[in-house]
């Protein structure tokens, strides 16, 4: 294979990141020195896209799981299921990642049950092992296993925070909305849209994000961004896509709604 062939290939199999700063170099170390990692950041600001694309150079497998409330440690490490009349264990995403040595990343693990942080802390420190109860095992984590987890700060309440003793486990990056240049580039690339159009989205979309303070709970994503650049190059009309992908999935509010209306109408005339 040609060394032009290879690099089309690599380049298919790694999803687009576009870095903000550091975090690259710094994932790779944590990867390295097997230390647990936590992304702290708004939604749709490219944490999972970033956790795929370091998974995907460093040649590792990426299992993700969106926590919820009812996601039980069993969910995460595995149950019995009857399978034929038969009995047989089936492993659960953490424990596979444990196994192979690959990538677990959990998404919001703020909203996961108690019992979850149970099974993440003794893999979360030196020891590296995951006990399953059921079937008696104390695995230990192959070379390339990294647990990655995230949480959205904006959503945080006194009862959903992670405990001192759970936090103080992971090396923590912050993430937030890329400046505007860096913000640009993500949207064409994402959308197929001339960058000057995604550009001016871009702006819109600053514009947007200062109401937030004061009347939503978090301003418009990068993602909604990419989703209003590709129904415009689609061809869907630029007011009717800022309506359905910037403003309606925002708020319920028509109060809220019509202040955002007026930023788009003062930023388009
Ligand atoms: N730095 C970036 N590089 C490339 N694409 C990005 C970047 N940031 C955001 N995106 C785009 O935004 C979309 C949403 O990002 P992603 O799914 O990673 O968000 P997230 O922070 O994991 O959100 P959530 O917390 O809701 O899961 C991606 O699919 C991608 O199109």
């Amino acid at each position: 294979m040609t060394r032009g062939a290879n690099l089309a290939m690599a380049e298919r199999e790694i999803p687009f990141y576009q870095p903000l700063g550091e975090e690259c170099a710094l994932f790779e170390h944590a990867y390295r020195r097997r230390l647990p990692l936590l992304l702290k950041g708004p939604t749709g600001c490219g944490k999972t896209r970033f956790v795929t694309h370091m998974a995907a150079r460093l040649g590792r497998a990426c299992y993700t799981v969106a926590c919820h409330d009812d996601l039980t440690a069993a969910d995460l490490t595995g149950r019995y299921l009857l399978r034929g009349g038969d009995t047989v264990w089936v492993d659960g995403p953490l424990t596979r990642a444990v196994r192979e040595g690959a990538i677990c990343y959990l998404d919001e693990v703020v909203e996961a049950r108690k019992d979850v942080t149970v099974v993440l802390h003794p893999l979360t420190d030196d020891r590296r092992v995951l006990p399953l109860e059921r079937t008696g095992e104390l695995l230990e984590a192959s070379e390339g296993f990294m647990l990655v987890v995230s949480y959205n700060p904006g959503y945080q309440n006194i009862l959903k925070n992670l405990k001192p003793s759970t936090r103080q486990r992971f090396l923590a990056l912050e993430f937030g909305f890329p400046p505007p240049e860096l913000e640009t580039a993500i949207v064409a690339r994402e959308s197929g849209l001339a960058k000057e159009r995604c550009a001016a989205l871009v702006r819109l979309a600053h514009r947007l994000r200062e109401l937030k303070e004061q009347d939503l709970e978090e301003g418009v994503s990068t993602r909604l961004l990419v989703y209003c650049a590709t129904l415009i190059s689609a061809g869907v009309s630029p007011d009717f896509a800022v309506r359905t992908a910037l403003i309606e999935p925002l708020t319920d509010d028509p109060d809220v709604k019509a202040g955002l209306l007026e930023v788009v109408r003062a930023a388009y005339g």
